[in-house]
């Protein structure tokens, strides 16, 4: 009904993750979707480095000395100088679900006057906009002229059952207008409970037009025995299901790589939601991604990544979980030991990687005790 206040869903039970080493101005651009739910902004880099967030904003803020202090010598799994440090913010969240995004994505923008319409796959969308306090227009209309809600579109995917097990053509039979195509066998269309849900971003300058024009402008289910490239700037997942899967890695200062970090979080977490019969989707919401970083300070971090990754992803599509393993942790616990015997031949890194694995895994369930509803109190600057 026309000014009925609805509540925003799962307002209590998701927190927003960010990674930062810069002010938080883009919030700005969120604020009508954001501000109702709860922050968890993890400051990296110097410490010392005050980060603005604009007023208004519930959130909690983590540098690294709060890392270091919460953590003790397990901090030592945490990478610093690197995206990959969000997931501390996964580890002290005591919600059920967590959306990150980085802080250079905006829903798309353009300014004041323009009107836009682009390709997003199989049409054209007439785009309306409306206004922000910057002087910025956000884009906000989908095909069906809807506002496009980035958090809503992940919280509907998360909400709905995955299809793993048998390829639906016309991708999710759960949305809107969507459903099972002739032959989908009847016995699989309960689906299997969604764990991830992995946004895309509209502005990908290397796809061709015929490319971008075939893009599917839709949400699909990554099939079961499939790894797949997870980029973790507009992720959102279950964090009961699959949380203490999502350990981004040890990247950045001190590293011999960097920015595999989602990467990595994402072959270890769909193999491991194979094993437990757990679904990850991928496509919309799509969100504008400004690309702040420099590519050739990029490559000097990512190129080993590049060459390891050719034995990395055979290794991956090889992992097989042994029935024992029924929990997150039991499966990362295992597969921890496999990346140690598997892969530190590629070089002694894997030896270390494998190891912080374990160190997440301890400093997860020290913080999240199995069963323990008292939140264990950790004293980041909550606002
Ligand atoms: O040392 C750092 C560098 C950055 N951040 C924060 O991480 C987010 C991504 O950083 P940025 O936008 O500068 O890099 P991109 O190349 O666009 O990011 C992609 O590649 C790296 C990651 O995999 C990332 O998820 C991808 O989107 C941003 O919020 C920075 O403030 C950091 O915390 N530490
Ligand atoms: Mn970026």
């Amino acid at each position: 009904m026309a000014g009925v206040k609805t509540t925003p869903l799962l307002k209590d039970e998701l927190d927003i993750v960010i990674p930062t080493i810069r002010n938080l101005d883009f919030l700005e651009m969120w604020r009508p979707f954001f501000q109702p739910y709860h922050q968890i902004i993890v400051q990296d880099g110097d410490p010392s480095k005050k980060i603005n967030v604009p007023e208004g904003f519930d959130y909690e803020l983590y540098n690294r000395n709060d890392i270091n202090r919460i953590l003790g010598p397990k901090a030592s799994c945490i990478s610093f100088k690197d995206s990959a440090c969000r997931c501390f913010g996964y580890m002290v969240s005591k919600k059920k679900y967590i959306y990150t995004i980085d802080d250079d994505c905006f829903l798309d923008i353009m300014k004041i006057g323009e009107t836009k319409s682009g390709f997003l796959g199989c049409g054209k969308l007439d785009l309306g906009v409306f206004e922000v306090d910057l002087g910025f227009k956000l884009v906000a209309k989908d095909p069906s002229g809807k506002d496009i809600n980035a958090l809503e579109q992940h919280i509907t995917n998360l909400l709905c059952p995955s299809t793993p097990l048998f390829f639906n053509t016309l991708y999710d039979p759960y949305r809107d207008g969507a459903d099972f195509v002739r032959g989908y066998p009847f016995s699989l269309r309960e689906g299997v409970p969604t764990a991830v849900s992995h946004g895309l971003w509209l502005n990908i300058p290397d796809y061709d037009a015929p490319t971008q024009l075939v893009k599917p402008h839709a949400v699909l289910t990554i099939p079961k025995g499939t790894i797949f490239p997870m980029c973790g700037m507009n992720l959102a997942f279950n964090r009961d299901l699959i949380g203490p899967a999502m350990y981004f890695g040890l990247m950045g200062d001190g590293q011999p790589i960097g920015r595999y970090d989602d990467m990595w979080a994402g072959w270890c977490t769909k193999v491991i939601c194979d094993h437990l019969n757990l679904g990850v989707k991928t496509g919309l919401p799509y969100i504008w991604h400004s690309k702040a970083s420099n590519p050739f300070v990029n490559l000097k971090k990512e190129y080993k990544g590049i060459y390891w990754q050719e034995d990395i992803i055979p290794f991956f599509q090889s992992v097989v979980l042994p029935k024992e393993c029924t929990t997150v942790q039991q499966c990362y616990l295992e597969l921890a030991k496999m990346v140690k015997a598997k892969l530190s031949s590629i070089d002694p890194y894997f030896t270390k990687l494998a190891d912080e694995m374990v160190t997440w895994i301890e400093a997860w369930d020290e913080l999240n005790p199995p069963g323990d509803g008292s939140a264990k109190i950790l004293s980041g600057v909550a606002k």
